[in-house]
């Protein structure tokens, strides 16, 4: 793997190192005629050089959270409560995040089908301010060849249907770079590849990660992909953050007995037979603030369907009020 090359525009050595916080974030959606919280008090922050996974089954506000994150909620959805910090600074809701960038899990879709893919990325080039034409085309074929594309002359001058699905993903990660980010937001960014482009593309983002020092945000339901990649794992259900921890911590001591289901799910768990979470997930017109997993798990009791959750504070947290009681009976188990 060749290192990457050097960002256009360097940020000054004492410019404030870029950092994304979300606080207390809720995110409502629109519904015929009502509005329906869908994200409700999601709270995660990042160090540069860090990679945060978020994992959750479909529909628990993985993707809510990251699009809100950057300040591209799709029509219907809103910021409703909390902040989005970026350098400290909060954030309006669909003002443009510096050093942000985000790349999405159908880089068809996200791409502009009337411009050849080499504008498209000299265009994000040229979003940097001081960064002349000349300059934004010779960065647009440095970051071709940096995110492994060959031919790169040639293919600058392709459309985007004209490629295949794991080159138009490096095209939206060159994009990203042109903009010489310091936080990169990864929306299931490997979902629709084949299992090796899957690998190619995940390296490359560590890559990104360990060489510009970015910090990572992944969201996905795949638990091999964060076991791979992340530092720390953050899982979402029905639209709040149930665990929070370092990824080997999480994946190895679950905390809370949804990332337990999660993991017994997964077709990649080694030991634990796989077991598929029974029931669906509720919707959220009907989210509480008591366990929303309740109704699913197996180690609820009556307290779970009356006593209000909170995540607790610390580098290792779950909202899961028996959390205590759970540990005790897996070390049972295990004894
Ligand atoms: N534009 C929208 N309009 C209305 N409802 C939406 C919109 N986007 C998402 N939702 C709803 O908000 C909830 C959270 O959706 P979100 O896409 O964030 O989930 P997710 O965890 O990313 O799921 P997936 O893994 O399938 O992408 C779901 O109930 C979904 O139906």
């Amino acid at each position: 793997m060749t290192a990457l090359s050097e960002p256009l525009v360097r940020r000054a050595p004492d410019a404030p190192s870029a950092g994304l916080r979300v606080d207390d974030l809720h995110v409502a959606i629109s519904r015929g005629h009502s509005i329906i919280d869908a994200v409700t008090g999601v709270t995660f922050d990042l160090e540069r050089g860090e990679t945060l996974g978020i994992v959750g089954e479909s529909g628990s506000g993985k993707s809510l959270t990251l699009r809100a994150a950057m300040g591209a909620l799709p029509r219907g959805a809103e910021i409703s409560g909390g902040d989005i910090l970026v350098d400290g600074d909060v954030m309006k809701p669909d003002q443009r995040r510096p050093h942000v960038a985000m790349i999405f899990q159908d880089p068809l879709g996200a791409l502009n089908p009337t411009r050849r893919v080499g504008r498209q990325i000299m265009d994000a080039a040229l979003s940097r301010e001081g960064v002349t034409k000349k300059q934004a085309a010779e960065r647009a074929l440095q970051l071709l060849k940096d995110v492994g594309i060959s031919d790169a002359a040639r293919r600058m001058r392709m459309w985007p249907h004209e490629l295949s699905g794991g080159l138009r993903q490096r095209i939206m990660i060159a994009m990203a770079l042109a903009t010489d980010p310091e936080v990169l937001l990864c929306d299931e960014p490997t979902t629709a590849l084949d299992v090796t482009v899957q690998d190619q593309i995940l390296g490359l983002l560590d890559q990104i990660r360990r060489e510009r020092n970015v910090a990572l945000v992944f969201v996905t339901h795949d638990l091999a992909v964060v076991a791979n990649l992340c530092q720390r794992i953050a899982v979402m259900y029905a639209g709040e953050i149930v665990e929070v921890g370092p990824a080997a911590e999480v994946l190895t001591s679950p905390k809370h007995p949804y990332t337990r289901a999660l993991l017994d799910a997964s077709i990649t768990a080694e030991v634990r037979p796989f077991r598929p979470i029974p029931g669906l997930p509720p919707d959220p017109t009907t989210f509480t603030d008591t366990c929303r997993f309740a109704a699913r798990c197996g180690f609820a009791t009556d307290s779970c369907r009356t006593v209000p959750t909170t995540l607790g504070v610390g580098a290792h947290v779950s909202n899961c009020i028996r959390e205590s009681e759970l540990a005790l009976e897996t070390e049972g188990v295990a004894a």
